[in-house]
């Protein structure tokens, strides 16, 4: 059996709490620069690779002296403030001895829930591994209360993967993978090398977390996998203590239990938006940009509308259509319908002198585009 990580080229790896602060000890640094090594290679490799990491809580309890995690939202919310700057400051010192840069990104629910901030948080993201910078991201604890948490990372992970169409997720945690019960109270519990996620009976198997320390425990990293398969990606569960376990799966091993994503992920995607946002708009293409959409696998800019109807705002999807009125493609807008026509038929190099200010050259990007 081969990873499914071997093909991916966009990963997101999650690294749990009890990983992370040395079941609730500290910090582990060295098992942060092993990762941050292995990182660093699949980096060189030319893959993109977005981190989540937890430990904020586990960590600021440590630095604060609670032995047991507070009750209390507010002392949670400061032992997370407390502990991700410890967060940021230990990966930032392991990748710098690779001359790799990070990017602390903390997300909320409603970040991913708002259209807007969903997409900025996109934009921002691709940026930063454009610049080859490693994001490391965690729940911005210190906003959120419990009903609008994301509550444990393997949710965020899963959503960090649909956000920027990862085709794997990675989840090292404290276990060798999944069991079909948890090997902390069954001792006959089997491995299970492989299923596809979303599999009810998985769901079944999984228990909470066996330590005080992590949030989710099995059930939520399989919740994951069924969320990341949502956009058409394969999750991983396996151990992060591993001897180069990322390394080992970037290079086909089948390290863990992998749970693999049965939809493509280009269908996957076209669900997604099908699903998620609804059109507001039409613009019609001239040849040129249907040409380029179609064959070149293009940004849609503005220069190749000719036309708009409907009222749509930034962030919408927008329905793009050929002179005939044919769908030729689905779309994230840059600009609100009012703007699209005032900038249509014009290069980008004059939205800034006709709108009086420049959002994107594009009015819609690649990225957030679906050929139909
Ligand atoms: N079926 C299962 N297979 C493996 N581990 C399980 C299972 N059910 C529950 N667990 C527990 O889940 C724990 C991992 O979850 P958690 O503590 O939340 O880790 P992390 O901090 O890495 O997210 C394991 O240590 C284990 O005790
Ligand atoms: N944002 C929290 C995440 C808690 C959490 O999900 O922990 P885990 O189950 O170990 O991934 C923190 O950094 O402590």
């Amino acid at each position: 059996m081969q990873s499914v990580i071997q093909k991916a080229k966009r990963i997101i790896i999650k690294v749990g709490s009890s990983l992370v602060t040395n079941d609730g000890k500290g910090l582990d640094n060295d098992a942060i620069s092993k990762w941050a090594t292995q990182i660093a290679a699949l980096r060189a490799m030319g893959k993109e690779v977005v981190l989540v990491s937890s430990g904020a809580v586990a960590e600021g309890m440590q630095r604060l002296g609670f032995d047991k995690r507070p009750t209390s939202i507010d002392e949670l919310q400061a032992c997370a403030a407390v502990g991700q700057m410890g967060l940021a400051q230990i990966y930032e010192t392991s990748f710098r001895q690779h001359d790799v840069h990070t990017a602390q990104v903390l997300l909320t629910h409603a970040d991913l829930a708002d259209r807007e901030r969903y997409l900025n948080a996109r934009s921002t993201l691709f940026t930063l591994l454009r610049f080859g910078v490693i994001p490391i991201i965690n729940e911005n604890d210190t906003v959120v209360t419990d009903e609008i948490k994301f509550g444990d990372n393997d949710t965020l992970g899963a959503l960090v993967a649909n956000l920027i169409d990862a085709q794997a997720l990675i989840i090292l945690t404290d276990q060798k993978g999944l069991f079909t019960a948890d090997p902390r109270k069954d001792p006959d519990a089997k491995f299970v090398h492989q299923a596809q996620a979303g599999d009810p009976t998985l769901e079944v198997m999984a228990g909470d977390a066996g330590t005080g320390i992590g949030r989710g425990g099995m059930y939520t990293k399989i919740l994951a996998a069924k969320r990341a398969a949502t956009s058409g990606a394969h999750t991983v569960i396996a151990w992060g203590r591993e001897e180069n376990v990322l390394l080992r799966l970037a290079d086909g091993e089948a390290i863990g239990t992998q749970l693999t994503a049965q939809t493509g992920q280009l269908t996957a995607r076209k669900q997604w938006m099908a699903d998620h946002l609804k059109t507001a708009g039409k613009v019609v293409l001239d040849a040129g940009a249907v040409q380029k959409l179609r064959q070149e696998g293009k940004s849609l800019l503005p220069i190749g509308v000719t036309a708009v109807s409907g009222e749509f705002g930034r962030g919408d999807v927008v329905t793009c259509v050929d002179s005939d009125g044919h769908a030729i493609a689905r779309g994230i807008s840059n600009y609100t319908s009012a703007e699209t026509r005032l900038i249509m038929r014009h290069p980008s190099s004059e939205i800034q002198a006709i709108l009086g200010f420049l959002e994107k050259s594009e009015l819609i990007h690649r990225d957030n585009m679906v050929l139909l």
